[in-house]
């Protein structure tokens, strides 16, 4: 690896504009068999995604990813998605159950269109089984398996059958693996990807770390065909979770998959909780990034995302959180 850097020590390089308005740049990005209207997904933690938001953003037109927290929930998940005219996305991990499980959809012929195979280490044998097991039952499912940080692991998935890879070990917010282990990407996150994107032949989901809007279009331009993201996502009127008032303002919880919360026992914790403020509404959020990074492909010079992928970029150590705040 040449140099590393994070999202934060990267400014991309303007060129010329070709469109007279930010409303001519088009965000939507094909994945799979599908097209979205943002290369975003909100990240498959129980903060952040239930039902009710599947539908919303399934509805709406964008990517989601339904988490596996309640694993006895997700077969009745998948049948009303798919009665309701929408596509099916959900997570599983590996453990034996999980086997039993992907059996059992296939026995009742419901194929889920997206199938994530979400672990923390997911460079190992497990993961790989699980890619198999996936192909040979629901064989058109398309399979995203992660999480990894290497490009070693990228092509392994890749040559198990992944249809695309998801990169990210600990740049997460409420993310611990980095202090309670010594492992991942957390602090070089956007240098990771990098060195990932190169090894990878399908298409790579960036996960954790992104802090500003500006960080989708620089994950974009390193490579990432989606950007994974929780704590942006997190502390809308629409998110799981109660609403908390502390001395007259408003915030909503948001906790790692790894934390002692959702796991229930304190064993391998590598996530924590932590308050968020209250954002509002969803929907402002996401045509908030929609019109962001509409100007991020205008600045690039083009109209459609690719435009990003081009830009030469300089690397200015902690150039935009010298004191700047967006409001
Ligand atoms: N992106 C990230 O940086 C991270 C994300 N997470 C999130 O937390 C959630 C829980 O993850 P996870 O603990 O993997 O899920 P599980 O608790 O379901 O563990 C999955 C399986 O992998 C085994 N396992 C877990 N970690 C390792 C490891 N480092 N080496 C070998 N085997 C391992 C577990 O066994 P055993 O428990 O006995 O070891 C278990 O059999 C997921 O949603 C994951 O995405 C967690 C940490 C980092
Ligand atoms: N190390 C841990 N990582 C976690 C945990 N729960 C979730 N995650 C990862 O974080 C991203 C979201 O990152 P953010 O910076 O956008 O908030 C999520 O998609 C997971 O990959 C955890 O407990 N420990």
């Amino acid at each position: 690896m040449d140099s590393v850097f994070d999202y934060e020590d990267i400014q991309l390089i303007p060129a010329k504009s070709v469109v007279n308005s930010r409303s001519e740049c088009d965000t939507t990005v094909a994945f799979g068999n599908r097209t979205f209207k943002l290369p975003v997904v909100p990240a498959n933690m129980q903060t952040i995604i239930d039902d009710k938001i599947a539908i919303f953003l399934a509805e709406k037109g964008y990517f989601y990813i339904m988490h596996r927290f309640e694993p006895e929930k997700r077969l009745n998940f998948i049948k009303d998605m798919q009665s309701r005219g929408l596509f099916a996305s959900i997570s599983v991990g590996v453990k034996e159950e999980e086997y039993r499980f992907i059996e059992q959809l296939a026995e009742e012929q419901l194929s889920p269109e997206y199938i994530t195979i979400d672990i923390a280490h997911g460079h190992s044998n497990a993961v790989i089984k699980m890619i198999q097991h996936i192909k040979q039952y629901l064989p058109q499912s398309f399979v995203i398996a992660g999480n990894v940080g290497t490009p070693e692991a990228v092509r392994e998935l890749e040559r198990a059958g992944a249809d695309a890879t998801k990169v990210g070990i600990g740049p997460g917010k409420v993310c611990i693996t980095k202090i309670k282990t010594g492992f991942g990407t957390g602090g070089w996150q956007l240098a990771a990807l990098r060195w990932c994107a190169k090894a990878a032949s399908k298409p790579i989901i960036a996960d954790g770390g992104i802090r500003t809007h500006g960080d989708i279009a620089k994950s974009i331009r390193f490579g990432a065909c989606m950007v994974m993201i929780g704590s942006l996502f997190a502390g809308h009127e629409e998110s799981p979770g109660e609403t908390i008032e502390r001395d007259g303002k408003l915030y909503k919880e948001y906790f790692g998959s790894a934390s002692e919360y959702q796991k229930g026992e304190r064993k391998n914790v590598e996530g924590k909780k932590m308050l968020v403020e209250h954002k509002g509404s969803l929907i402002d959020t996401l045509v908030e990034m929609e019109q962001d990074l509409q100007s991020s492909i205008s600045y690039a010079g083009g109209k459609e995302l690719d435009a990003i992928r081009h830009v030469d970029y300089v690397i200015v150590k902690n150039s935009i959180f010298n004191g700047d705040k967006v409001y």
